[in-house]
């Protein structure tokens, strides 16, 4: 396992180019009603700080108070889920998690083989991932079963929670009793192995690890899991250690960082660790700044091109042909960062060509390199025919990869057909693997030898499925008609099915027009997208706005079919954003709307660019002036598109209050949008404002922190966490301290008046609930009296009981403003009671008080009869639900005499004989029922 788990994409291995990521735990909001609810919605998104307290270390991942059986690996698409498994089994291999006497990986593109032909014993031992040949497998097998708690089992390869799902399903009794028994017959299926597993009948109490993408609804996964941890990307200094590690060399290092971080938008989507490996392949040709991509869709762009023209192919148009002519020369010579620095390590020679020799795979031209020129005739027909027959076989790709993103699978279907050659295509370019997951012995034990021999070569191993011949070209290893197709990387996977729908005559307008976002009606149109069609719409649109001129090796249309088609669907994307209503969008679409406007705002002249610039345009002057973004996971690059759109909204006389909660917003990309001169006021996590605004304070950036500090608003807050009241008691301290911390020096000035967001909450609803608000009271009174301007506070269901009412009643002294109080369903009885009714007496705005489903009692009701006519304001009084007797109401009504402002007295109880209520209510019409 620690040899076959090193390899990590072709050329790169574990031990050496791993950058040790955070995992960071997530909590899930269990309200129990759920039934059928998209993970991402009930998933807690903590701010960064929050994010970053929550992180562990690889080895604790499985550590726990009872330890963690269930684990959830969640990411997004390239997000390191498959390489942090890798991780894990490599220290697994040394002995770094002795927990796990034995680890399994199983792919869940397994289950593409649907036929009854196996036991747990051949699954674990045969067909887990890295498994190598076993020469005991009964004695290992019974060591297995005897002891299932010290068993990890991996499941990855599942393109969506959905998948599982379907596993979860209940199955009959017989194959339960069966699979239960331990039958070593080998007549099941993967399927029912899988659900064995995933349902706790085979190996109880082993511990689960199912990495997943998050989108997709799973509800019966997440009532089981008891971890959910997230991988949680790269960090500008994560990026700086990949970049640094894929560039050997110092100066081509260098050169190579200080392009990248010439360019923000490539540097922010660095983030993921899967376009940072793409962005690191292109800049490794890359021969100035100017020539780097400024869009996800020109990345892509990039690495298909490198792609097609280390297969040999590099499908030209001839104008390029032509320019190349000129280019080729120079760049021979150039020595900036196109000499892969691998290649003085002594590595794979077909990732450590020069670019120019790379070119020349292709026989037609290797041929024109040996005889010199060669002829030009000879040349260009060779050209001709390679580039049509490729542009054909991309053109299939295309369409083979659409058909992908639409049914959500990243595996080319067995039943499909595929001919040969776009098989051999598909393969030679790098953009489908064909994987063997049925391995018999005799391949695995060659497949564990090819990448022994490649590791210990220094190579850095081949991609499942491939290896070199003697030119150093990455041929298809293994590959027959049984293997599993499928793609290698799912942003090729996307960008691929974006050229089909861009370019293919097989795609009409209206289909095209179906495939943008938010089609259907307005309830579909607030639909969580999945992610691979969500980036193919992105890819779509940035396609038809990219360089003409590179776009031509993607397509065969002559210059005026690919003008009109273009010109067509720019004013269709163009209508179809005209057509958006912005205020109907939920803030997950708003975002997808700033991020595809953005492929399509970064454009080349000559594609439109009047086009693209009157999308940012029209984008800019329609979002909505209070602009949310809660509930939505940001990420570096997201920041960045939202930052494009609002700066184009000031460029356009615009301004904006912000709501960054619930978004998980770094703190370097809050500075970013809170710099923005046209925004009005924001709202973001406590935690990482104040941590933003302790920055700025130690970098003296004054004016900076001032607006910080004044746009920043908090009201009305609703507290639903633990870590909600810890941060609102940070905040009140730094307000009533009139500084950051007892150190600093600089924030006097800025906060002599306090935290103006403090100044101006008006409504603190404490949600917790009955178990975790009590954790937090002792905090809310601390901070209470802080709160001076509070309007209306509500602590529902809290259980403050007697305690706490006599808690908040000596923090009730300072909240003169305070309207309305919802004390309902907090056990508090007589006691509780009376010291409220003392400080409830002087306040002298409070109008509504609700004591609705308590504990209080006749001896209650009489202390509250005592003050209520001194209430000046009260208008509301709902004392319903509560334990008084006829005595109690009595005194009640008696005082409600006394009082002419107030308009409505609830109080019924099953302690009132009906009787009394009746007469009560007789007397005086202002005491209700209801
Ligand atoms: N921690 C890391 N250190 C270095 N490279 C990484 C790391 N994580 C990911 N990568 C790079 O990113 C690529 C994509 O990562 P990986 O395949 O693990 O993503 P994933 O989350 O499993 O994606 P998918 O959902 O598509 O399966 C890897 O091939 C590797 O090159």
């Amino acid at each position: 396992m620690s040899q076959a788990c090193q390899h990590m994409e072709a050329g790169l291995r574990l031990s050496d180019h791993y950058v040790e990521v955070s995992v960071s735990q997530r909590e899930i909001l269990r309200s129990g009603k759920n039934t059928n609810r998209c993970l991402e919605k009930e998933l807690i998104i903590t701010g960064d700080i929050d994010r970053q307290k929550n992180s562990v270390g690889q080895s604790q991942i499985f550590d726990g108070p009872n330890g963690k059986r269930y684990n959830l690996l969640l990411g997004n698409a390239g997000m390191g889920k498959t390489t942090l498994i890798k991780k894990l089994c490599l220290d697994w291999s040394k002995d770094r998690l002795p927990q796990f006497d034995f680890v399994f990986l199983l792919d869940g593109r397994l289950l593409t083989s649907a036929e009854p032909v196996h036991s747990l014993q051949t699954l674990l031992l045969s067909q887990s991932s890295f498994a190598s040949p076993c020469a005991d497998p009964e004695q290992v097998y019974a060591q297995v079963l005897a002891a299932p708690k010290r068993v990890l089992v991996v499941f990855d390869g599942f393109d969506e929670l959905r998948d599982y799902e379907t596993l979860l399903q209940t199955q009959e009794k017989d194959l339960v009793a069966s699979l239960q028994r331990g039958s070593k017959a080998q007549a099941f299926t993967v399927k029912q192995l899988f659900s064995g597993i995933l349902q706790r009948v085979l190996l109880p109490g082993c511990t689960l690890l199912l990495a997943t993408r998050p989108r997709g609804t799973a509800s019966q996964l997440l009532r089981r899991a008891d971890s959910f941890l997230e991988v949680c990307g790269f960090t500008p200094t994560h990026v700086e250690t990949y970049v640094s590690r894929y560039f050997a060399d110092p100066e081509l290092r260098a050169s190579a960082l200080d392009l990248l971080k010439s360019c923000s938008y490539l540097h922010r989507l660095c983030w993921n660790p899967g376009v940072c490996r793409l962005a690191c392949g292109v800049l490794e040709q890359c021969k100035g700044s100017e020539a780097l991509p400024r869009t996800l869709t020109a990345l892509c762009h990039e690495v298909l091109c490198l792609k097609l023209e280390k297969a040999g192919g590099g499908a030209q148009s001839p104008a390029e042909a032509e320019k190349q002519k000129t280019v080729e020369p120079a760049e021979e010579a150039l020595t900036e960062i196109s000499n892969n620095p691998r290649g003085r390590r002594g590595q794979s020679q077909s990732r450590t060509r020069p670019r120019a020799a790379v070119r020349t795979g292709s026989r037609c031209q290797r041929a024109r390199r040996t005889k010199g020129q060669g002829k030009p005739d000879e040349d260009n027909v060779c050209k001709d025919a390679n580039r049509t027959g490729d542009l054909e076989l991309l053109s299939h790709l295309g369409s083979l990869a659409w058909e992908g993103v639409k049914s959500n699978s990243s595996t080319v279907p067995r039943g499909r057909t595929i001919s040969t050659k776009l098989r051999a295509f598909g393969l030679r370019t790098g953009l489908l693997l064909s994987q063997s997951f049925m391995k018999s012995s005799s391949t695995e034990k060659e497949e564990t030898e090819a990448r022994g021999r490649d590791d210990n070569n220094g190579t850095g191993g081949v991609a499942e499925g491939e290896c070199k011949d003697k030119e150093g070209n990455t041929e298809a290893l293994f590959d027959c008609e049984d293997n599993i197709l499928l793609w290698a990387n799912p942003f090729l996977q996307s960008y691929m099915a974006a050229v089909h729908l861009v370019f293919s005559r097989a795609v009409t307008e209206r289909s095209f027009l179906q495939t943008l976002p938010f089609q259907s009606g307005a309830k579909g149109r607030r639909k969580p997208q999945r992610e691979e069609l969500e980036l193919t719409q992105r890819f779509a649109v940035g396609l038809l706005f990219h360089n003409t001129t590179k776009l031509q090796r993607l397509h065969s249309l002559s210059d005026a079919a690919f003008t009109d088609i273009v010109a067509s669907r720019q004013a269709l994307v163009m209508k179809h954003l005209e057509g958006l209503s912005f205020g109907d969008l939920s803030p997950a679409q708003v975002l997808e709307v700033c991020n595809y406007v953005y492929e399509a705002s970064f454009t080349h002249k000559e594609s439109g660019q009047d086009t693209g610039d009157k999308m940012l345009a029209h984008l800019a002057i329609h979002l909505p002036e209070f602009l949310t973004f809660r509930g939505v996971p940001l990420s570096p690059p997201d920041v960045f598109t939202i930052e494009n759109a609002l700066s184009k909204g000031g460029a356009e006389g615009r301004s904006f209050c912000l709501d960054l909660e619930d978004s998980g917003i770094p703190i370097c990309g809050l500075k970013a949008l809170v710099g923005l001169s046209n925004i009005n006021t924001y709202r973001a996590c406590i935690a990482d404002v104040v941590t933003l605004w302790e920055e700025l304070e130690r970098r003296g950036d004054e004016s900076l922190l001032q607006g910080a500090v004044s746009k920043f608003t908090i009201h009305p807050l609703r507290a639903t966490q633990v870590r909600h009241i810890e941060h609102l008691e940070k905040l009140v301290g730094i307000h009533t301290h009139k500084r950051l911390s007892d150190s600093s020096s600089q924030s006097g000035s800025v906060l002599a008046e306090g935290v103006p967001a403090v100044k101006e909450l008006h409504k603190l609803e404490f949600q917790l609930g009955p178990e975790s608000g009590p954790l937090a009271l002792p905090k809310l009174w601390a901070l209470l009296p802080g709160l001076q301007n509070l309007q209306h506070l509500d602590v529902e269901n809290s259980k403050i009981g007697d305690k706490g009412a006599e808690k908040l009643a000596n923090a009730l002294v300072s909240l003169r403003s305070l309207e309305i109080l919802n004390l309902s369903e907090n056990c508090i009885g007589d006691q509780g009671v009376k010291k409220l009714g003392v400080a409830l007496k002087d306040l002298p705005k409070l109008h509504c008080l609700s004591l609705y489903s308590n504990v209080i009692s006749d001896e209650g009701a009489e202390s509250l009869a005592a003050v209520l006519p001194h209430m000046a304001s009260l208008t509301d009084l709902d004392v319903k639900y509560n334990k008084m007797t006829d005595v109690g109401a009595q005194s009640l009504g008696a005082s409600l005499k006394k009082c002419k402002k107030v308009k409505t007295l609830r109080m019924w109880n099953q302690c009132i004989p009906y009787g009394v209520f009746e007469r009560l209510q007789h007397q005086d019409s202002r005491i209700l029922c209801h």
